[in-house]
């Protein structure tokens, strides 16, 4: 059992949260709004009881327990005391990470681990000098008590024992950690998904397809083979002299890198920033976040447990 304290109680810190206690860590959790430190213990409740519903929370979990092991902090001193890994999980904004570093530098000792959630910055130039050592990336996705996945990625200077007790860690939560050599933005997952937006947004704003009609591509077309194939075995299956000519051929042009799409930012300025709001791409019917994230996560769980049982293709 380590002691953690997660900085961020928003979409990802209640769910990283909510793991690492299910798995039998003391875990304090703070945020700088009040209005999402009153949430968390809800968000974390409500997603407990989807896990216990589908068979997939440890035994003897509710959601007292859950209280006495997850303790909502207002203050950042108080959450990072006697923590032994510290886990940064706040808005994607440099200058925000930089000043919490600095503000852990001041409140941690020497040998507590730094973490960070980020999904694309290189936070290590953020962190001061004689915390590198002990400072890592540890990137879950969401919702991160049902996806597996964690990246686990060392700085410059980080120790190679740090890293190695992390993955351990991450293997403890019956997660699988993927420890990458080096910081890459967006580590490989991240990257795949950024090169599909970057299509997707292009077929927006371009007026190509309706969302529903990119989603109805990928979810009939793309999703069905993935979670037996992944992509290089599918690749296989392809026929790798066609994926040569195909290639060769050049009659794809990836999008040019661009900074902003059309559709994103005329749904954000209208207050469509997703499921929290009620309505982004799609109109979530006035359903609040709670009920929709109890039903993602009912029909994940499902799907998790037919790929237990189906697995991958063998081989692979
Ligand atoms: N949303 C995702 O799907 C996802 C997935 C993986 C990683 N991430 C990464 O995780 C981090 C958090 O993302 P999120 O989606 O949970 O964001 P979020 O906006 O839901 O939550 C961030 C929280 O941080 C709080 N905060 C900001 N500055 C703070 C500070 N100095 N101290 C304490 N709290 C502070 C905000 O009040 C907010 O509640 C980001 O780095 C993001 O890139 C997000
Ligand atoms: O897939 C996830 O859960 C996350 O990694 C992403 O939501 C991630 O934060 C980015 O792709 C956001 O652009």
């Amino acid at each position: 059992m380590t002691e953690i304290a997660i900085i961020g109680g928003g979409l990802m810190g209640h769910g990283i949260a909510l793991v690492l206690a299910l798995h039998g860590h003391a875990v304090r959790i703070t945020d700088t709004s009040t209005e999402t430190r009153a949430r968390v213990p809800g968000l974390m409740e409500s997603a407990l009881a989807t896990l216990r519903e589908a068979g997939a929370a440890p035994e003897g979990w509710d959601a007292e327990r859950l209280g006495q092991a997850v303790r909502v902090e207002a203050d950042l001193d108080k959450t990072v005391a006697g923590a032994g890994l510290v886990i940064e999980a706040i808005t994607e904004n440099p200058d925000a990470k930089r000043a919490l570093f600095s503000e852990l530098d001041r409140l941690c000792p020497a040998e507590t681990i730094l973490a960070s959630n980020t999904s694309y910055l290189d936070v290590f130039p953020l962190i001061p000098e004689a915390r590198q050592a002990r400072a890592l990336i540890l990137h879950w996705y969401t919702p991160p008590y049902i996806v597996d996945l964690v990246d686990v990625v060392p700085g410059p200077g980080t120790d190679p024992a740090v890293v190695a007790a992390m993955a351990d860690l991450v293997r403890g939560l019956g997660q699988v950690p993927i420890v990458l050599k080096r910081f890459i933005p967006g580590y490989v997952a991240n990257r795949i998904q950024q090169a599909i937006s970057a299509e997707v947004f292009r077929l927006l704003d371009e007026g190509v397809a309706a969302p529903r009609d990119i989603d109805d591509a990928i979810i009939h077309g793309l999703s069905l083979r993935i979670p037996i194939l992944g992509h290089l075995a599918k690749a296989d299956f392809t026929g790798l002299e066609l994926t040569q000519r195909a290639l060769a051929n050049g009659s794809y042009a990836p999008p040019p890198p661009r900074t902003r799409s059309e559709t994103l930012d005329a749904l954000c300025a209208e207050g469509r920033i997703g499921v929290m709001a009620g309505k982004g791409y799609f109109d979530w019917g006035g359903r609040p976040p709670e009920e929709l994230f109890r039903e993602r996560d009912r029909k994940l769980l499902a799907l998790k447990a037919a790929m237990a049982g189906i697995g991958r293709m063998e081989g692979t």
